[in-house]
């Protein structure tokens, strides 16, 4: 829910004293500072003139020529002052939200808000406004602040003078505030409805500039067409700019011409007054400059408020990320979930993604035993990836439940959860950091022994050394070193074998989930791997997805998804007894290499096999 008004101004308030103290006070008082120095440059200077035009000697001129000296140095020097503590509160602030932001972001144990598009959209633009909302906030309240008091100094003056004069000037600017803050609303509102074109847009780039899209988009000549669509993009946005630019053209301009005709006008009466000896050289001084000054602090006043506004209205774009609860409730006192003895169950487990999509799992009854190797098989969509995203509790089940020995993974903490489980999941990351890093993210307290027996399990230990800096690589197009060594890119199945390692590297794991952790390597590797897996897996639970048949016959329990539901389960050779789809997928695979068909096991796959993430790379 959004937050109101106010309590943005207080969170934004609280961050600003928050982040630097000093500089927050110090803008607030070089603001007041600032605020008061050009009413008092104008008050002395009518003083000094009129003692000029009266005749008074030095002495009797000197306090205020020397107040109007200093006055004069504080509105030059001042705004640097201020300037500089405002840079500083500006960088402190900014430091604060993304920590807050972020830590906020962490917060959600699931994936289900990163794949809405609506939290997605606030969560950009909480991102890319964090770093100016709050500090436009900020420092615009202080320029009001500023205005506010130069605004009271300068109506006292022209009330002492013309006080009918300040009727006038308060009167025309009233349309100017109002028409500022429709316009800020209305920019906020643009801004909402441009998002998903500039996410578009931000797609379309991506595209055209990364990598590993480089191949593709020259393969299939797709590089126009990406660009006029990102052009595409990019012209709606900046149609719908430029319809609020132009609105706000025509209004402000209309509002300057109102501005320089009551200044015109007041202008006028002040020469007609002095001329007839009405006032004084000095009033006609002080009026001028108090007429101007009035003008241009309503201006910053009405400018500022519009952009505080705006500011406000993007910010509650942070305020809402940083109040969101989480995507998962989290007990206040967890159930401890220690290691596993007797196994994992899902008990008539029920899930889609959100209302609006169909059923994935339809009461899903499984045992996994503690120590036994589970395979999951089935044709493409049958919901096995999405079945161990719900054992890592990336979302929980809409009805019914699963428990680690006993205990509903509703009542753990995720994080302890996902302690004890290892995964390589289908779509697993490449990380543009070293390849020593990108092991050890599986578990940063590890040392680099450790990294490099994780490297051995996985088999890519001599690939690694081999790379011109070992460990030390960069496996990044993208971060090279610029000077020294570009960066180094392994092939699809290197890279399946880092995140092999990475999945090694807990170990207090019970769990190992293995999504396919063989698709992109080659036969005499995925043996190698699925020897090693083996060896690795030892007595632990695991979870085994996988399309090539032949590297699930060992498992202990293999169980059939279709369309979300458990059509077969048992053995290898229970279920080739059974006759059923998995002796039908197995026989054809098998019959492909036997018979070395042209359409081969591969080829006769395809229509059950996904695409695998490394095949496009
Ligand atoms: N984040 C998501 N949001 C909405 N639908 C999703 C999401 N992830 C998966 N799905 C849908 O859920 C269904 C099951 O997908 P899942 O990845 O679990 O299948 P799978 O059996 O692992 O398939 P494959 O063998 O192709 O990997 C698919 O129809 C897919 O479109």
């Amino acid at each position: 829910m959004a937050t109101p008004m106010p309590g943005r101004i207080r969170v934004a308030a609280a961050l600003a004293w928050k982040a630097h103290p000093v500089a927050a006070v110090g803008a607030a008082v070089l603001g007041v500072l600032g605020g008061l120095a050009p009413v008092a440059t104008a008050w002395l200077t009518k003083l000094v003139l009129d003692a000029l035009v009266r005749g008074d000697g030095f002495a009797a001129l000197a306090p205020a020529a020397g107040g109007l000296a200093l006055s004069g140095l504080a509105v030059i020097v001042l705004p640097h002052v201020s300037d500089y503590a405002k840079a500083q509160l500006r960088r402190s602030i900014c430091l604060l939200i993304y920590d807050r932001l972020f830590r906020a972001v962490n917060r959600h144990p699931g994936l289900s808000r990163f794949e809405t598009p609506g939290f997605h959209d606030t969560l950009r633009l909480a991102y890319e406004s964090s770093h100016s909302a709050p500090d436009r906030l900020v420092v615009g309240a202080l320029a009001i602040g500023q205005a506010v008091i130069t605004l009271a100094g300068f109506t006292v003056t022209l009330a002492a003078v013309n006080p009918l004069m300040v009727a006038v000037i308060v009167v025309a600017a009233l349309p100017s505030v109002r028409i500022q803050l429709v316009l800020s609303r209305k920019r906020a509102e643009v801004m909402w409805d441009i998002t998903p074109a500039m996410r578009r847009q931000v797609f379309y780039g991506d595209l055209l500039t990364r990598p590993e899209a480089a191949k593709e988009v020259r393969l299939f000549g797709l590089g126009d067409h990406l660009r006029e669509r990102m052009l595409g993009e990019v012209r709606g946005i900046n149609r719908a700019e430029r319809d609020v630019d132009r609105r706000a053209l025509r209004s402000q301009g209309v509002m300057a011409l109102l501005g320089s005709a009551v200044a015109a006008g007041g202008l006028l009466w002040a020469i007609l007054s002095a001329a007839s000896g009405g006032i004084s050289v000095g009033d006609v001084t002080v009026f001028v400059a108090a007429v101007a000054g009035v003008q241009a602090a309503l201006t910053a006043i009405v400018s500022q408020w519009a952009d505080v506004h705006n500011a406000l209205l993007m910010f509650g774009h942070y305020t809402d990320v940083v109040a969101a609860e989480p995507d998962l409730p989290v007990p206040r006192e967890p159930a401890a979930l220690p290691a596993l003895r007797d196994g994992i169950e899902l008990r008539d487990v029920w899930f889609r993604y959100s209302e609006e999509h169909p059923w994935i799992l339809r009461g899903v009854d499984l045992f996994i035993p503690s120590g036994r190797t589970v395979a999951l098989v089935g044709v493409n969509g049958a919901g096995k990836s999405t079945l161990v995203k719900l054992l890592c509790r990336m979302y929980d089940p809409i009805r019914g439940r699963i428990t680690w020995d006993g205990v509903d993974l509703r009542d753990a903490d995720p994080a302890d959860l996902r302690a004890r489980i290892g995964a390589v999941f289908q779509d697993y990351m490449d990380y543009d950091l070293t390849a020593a890093e990108n092991i050890l993210l599986g578990d940063l307290t590890a040392d680099g022994e450790q990294v490099r027996d994780a490297a051995r399990r996985a088999g890519v230990h001599e690939t690694v050394t081999a790379l011109p800096r070992g460990y030390d690589t960069m496996l990044s197009r993208l971060f090279g070193d610029r000077d020294e060594q570009a960066g180094v890119s392994l092939s699809g199945g290197q890279w399946q074998r880092l995140a092999l390692a990475r999945a090694f590297m807990r170990q207090r794991q019970d769990l190992l989930i293995l999504d396919e952790p063989s698709s992109g390597l080659d036969a005499q590797a995925e043996h190698e791997v699925h020897t090693s897996l083996r060896a690795y897996r030892g007595e632990r639970t695991s979870v085994l997805i996988s399309h090539r048949l032949g590297t699930v016959r060992a498992a202990d329990l293999i169980v059939v998804l279709s369309e979300g539901r458990i059509a077969e389960r048992g053995t290898h050779d229970e279920l080739m007894a059974m006759g059923g789809e998995y002796a039908r997928l197995f026989t054809l695979q098998a019959d492909g290499y036997a018979t070395g068909s042209p359409d081969g096991p591969e080829d006769s796959l395809r229509t059950t096999t996904p695409s695998t993430r490394s095949a496009g790379r």
